[in-house]
């Protein structure tokens, strides 16, 4: 591979990575496996190893995958709160047991092995033997402060009798329980029923009203404590203890002094965790030692003194009725079988992805023939393989579709790549939905106040059918949209307008150039300076900045090739987006004089927006709190842990107003 090929393929994975995170924490969707998403991880894990001069702190392989969401008060994790690193084979298993080992320089080892229950990580802390703070893991700096949530949980005790430290934090899985699962969807219309019972409880712990959360019946097993000080020296000793406190611990933990027993345990439980009333997805395999633990310590995203190992699916056999065809939002074509019904995993299958036309060639697959499904997980599961003795022998080759279903333009194959796709980007509807999800994105233009549900609207009723198109909303139109009312209305237009004060590398990233990822984007804004010097480029000078490769070079030259695109650009600017970079920042505009800022609770302006503010005028942004903060900036009327921390300590508060004045002067 080359390193130009090196860095397209850890573009576009981490783009695909950072793309399914944001639909598995934000929008509670899996639109692939378990399975194939930590694949799509491991190989870029194994790229950024391979070219260390492309690791980035920011990759989707060094962060924890979930965000905070702006619907909850943000609060600052005491100790971060990290993923996990996980296997799927025994061979895994060993190499593990072999690196703890190791790490350990030949020590005795005990693991803990629980089972991993599938649901949603929560940390709540207690101070004098009250529940104080229940919260989500977030980006793992920082989460949700979702205690009124919390306190729902009916097997969660609000206040300990025993005696208990002053302050600790328990951590656990809050889940809904399977039989609780069933009711809540048999309540439901079809239309509106959940796909399974994590993201049900994802869902659910974000609503903003209570009581209807606690019609839901969550429930929550923890398995962990943290403190200080506490008095014990092993995780085993800590279960017991929460448990005498009065917490929920599952009795399915057990002690393994060998990585066989540890293997011993995995194979019980495949099968026996069907019994259990809840989800799990795998086992958890944790050093016992709290001073090993210690000892090992973390990665950026996950402690190395424990792993998980997760199960694989289940399959099943059932015959192909048809094949439909599904357009993404990039064009590209996806097979989806549509099956015989057939019972998975306690859930009836009707469909599975195939993929695309090199996955049916591969399989040999011809029309009605029987399959081998299997789950990984919950979402629309896979074809493994065809069962040939019960082929009939007169069924045809089944033959890849070639003109595009959504809009009937005919179908290309790119060179080097699987998929097959509708060329016809300016005008395929899942393509111009596509495109607009792709600039409103976070990394993007950051615009919250659309989903994807409100861009069909937008699209249908002909309002939006580019980017351009969006700065020209009205109140008014965005009032006629189903479901918006005056409030919503407005935080559409305003959050919309807000956008114009994104940065022209996120502009550049945006507008959807193939190729053209986050850090290209940065790469070709930082060298170009603005759009029109971009726009007047030629291949050469292109390919002249470092990194910029023949591929990108082509497609930026064929983007601004197309009319409809040049008309497009010169729309946003016309609106007011940034097409150059902020000559202060790099001038080094020093208003700010390299004095720090931390920004906690709520600000009329976006968070991220005030940051790139500061930075932009020679401040600086800290996440928490060190003597070397110079200002806190909220907006909190009343006193917060924040605002009284920052006043013991010195720090001087600014309001959003005063840091706005800072800026102006
Ligand atoms: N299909 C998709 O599109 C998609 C997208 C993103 C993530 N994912 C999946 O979600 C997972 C993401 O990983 P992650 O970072 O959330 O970590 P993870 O879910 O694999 O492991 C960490 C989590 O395990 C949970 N857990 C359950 N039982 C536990 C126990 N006994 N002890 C400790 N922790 C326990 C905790 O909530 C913890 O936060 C991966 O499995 C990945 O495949 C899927
Ligand atoms: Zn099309």
């Amino acid at each position: 591979m080359t390193v130009e090929d090196a860095k397209i393929r850890i573009d576009q994975l981490s783009e695909q990575v950072n793309y399914y995170n944001q639909k598995y924490y934000m929008e509670d969707k899996s639109e692939i496996s378990d399975l194939e998403f930590d694949q799509l991880l491991a190989e870029l894990d194994q790229l950024e190893k391979q070219f260390p001069q492309f690791a980035d702190p920011n990759s989707p392989t060094q962060r924890v995958g979930g965000t905070i969401t702006k619907k909850f008060d943000t609060i600052t994790h005491k100790y971060r709160m990290l993923s996990l690193g996980n296997t799927y084979s025994e061979e895994d298993l060993r190499d593990f047991d072999q690196r703890v080992r190791k790490g350990l320089e030949g020590q005795e080892v005990e693991y803990i092995c629980e089972l991993k229950f599938d649901g949603v990580a929560i940390s709540l802390t207690y101070e004098n033997g009250s529940l104080v703070l229940g919260a989500t893991r977030g980006d793992g700096t920082q989460g949700d402060n979702i205690t009124a949530n919390a306190r729902t949980i009916r097997t969660l005790p609000l206040k300990l009798n025993a005696a208990v430290p002053e302050q600790f934090e328990v951590r656990g899985e809050v889940f809904m329980s399977i039989r609780d699962f069933e009711n809540l969807n048999a309540s439901l219309a079809e239309k509106d029923r959940f796909a399974n019972p994590r993201n049900t409880t994802s869902g659910t712990l974000k609503m903003q009203d209570s009581s209807v959360v606690a019609k839901r019946r969550l429930d929550c097993y923890l398995y962990s404590v943290l403190g200080e000080d506490l008095p014990f020296e092993t995780h085993a000793e800590a279960l017991e203890a929460i448990k005498a406190w009065g917490f929920n611990v599952s009795q399915t933990w057990q002690k393994c002094s060998t990585i066989d027993e540890v293997l011993a345990f995995v194979a019980k439980w495949e099968e026996e965790r069907k019994q259990l009333p809840l989800e799990t997805d795998g086992i958890v395999i944790k050093v016992n030692s709290y001073a090993q633990q210690q000892e090992l310590g973390f990665t950026a995203k996950s402690p190395r003194w424990a792993i998980s190992y997760k199960y694989k699916a289940e399959a099943a056999c059932t015959q192909l009725e048809s094949v439909s065809y599904q357009v993404g939002r990039t064009g590209s074509i996806t097979p989806v079988a549509n099956l015989k019904p057939v019972s998975l995993a306690g859930t009836v299958v009707k469909r599975a992805s195939l993929h695309n036309a090199n996955e049916i060639e591969r399989l040999d697959l011809h029309e009605g023939d029987w399959v081998f499904v299997e789950k990984g997980g919950e979402i629309i599961p896979k074809i493994t393989g065809v069962a040939l003795d019960k082929r009939q022998g007169a069924n045809e080759v089944l033959k890849f579709i070639d003109h595009c279903p959504e809009c009937g333009t005919e179908l290309i194959r790119l060179e080097g790549e699987a998929n097959h796709y509708c060329p016809n980007t300016m005008g395929c509807p899942p393509q111009i939905k596509g495109k607009v999800e792709h600039f409103i994105q976070r990394k993007a233009m950051n615009i919250d106040s659309l989903g994807e549900r409100t861009i069909d609207q937008l699209y249908q009723k002909g309002l939006v059918t580019n980017v351009a198109d969006l700065y020209d909303l009205t109140l008014e139109q965005a009032l006629e949209l189903e479901g918006f009312k005056e409030k919503s209305a407005e935080n559409l237009v305003s959050g919309i307008a807000q956008s114009k004060a994104m940065a022209f590398p996120q502009v550049l990233f945006a507008i959807g150039i193939r190729y053209v990822g986050q850090t290209v984007a940065e790469k070709l804004a930082d060298h170009f300076e603005n759009m029109d010097n971009l726009r007047a480029a030629s291949e050469e000078d292109l390919i002249a900045v470092p990194e910029i490769g023949e591929r990108i070079a082509k497609s930026v030259i064929e983007y601004f090739g197309e009319p409809k695109n040049i008309d497009i650009v010169e729309r946003l600017q016309a609106a007011g987006l940034k097409m150059q970079i902020e000559a202060t920042a790099f001038e080094g505009n020093d208003r700010l004089g390299g004095k720090s800022f931390c920004l906690s609770g709520k600000f009329s302006t976006k968070k991220s927006v005030l940051e790139d503010l500061i930075k932009a005028n020679g401040g600086k942004v800290m996440s928490s709190f060190s003597k070397k903060l110079d200002y806190l900036v909220s907006n909190a009327e009343k006193e917060t842990s924040k605002t009284k921390k920052a006043r013991e300590m010195g720090i001087s508060i600014l309001s959003e107003d005063q840091l706005q004045e800072m800026l102006e002067n």
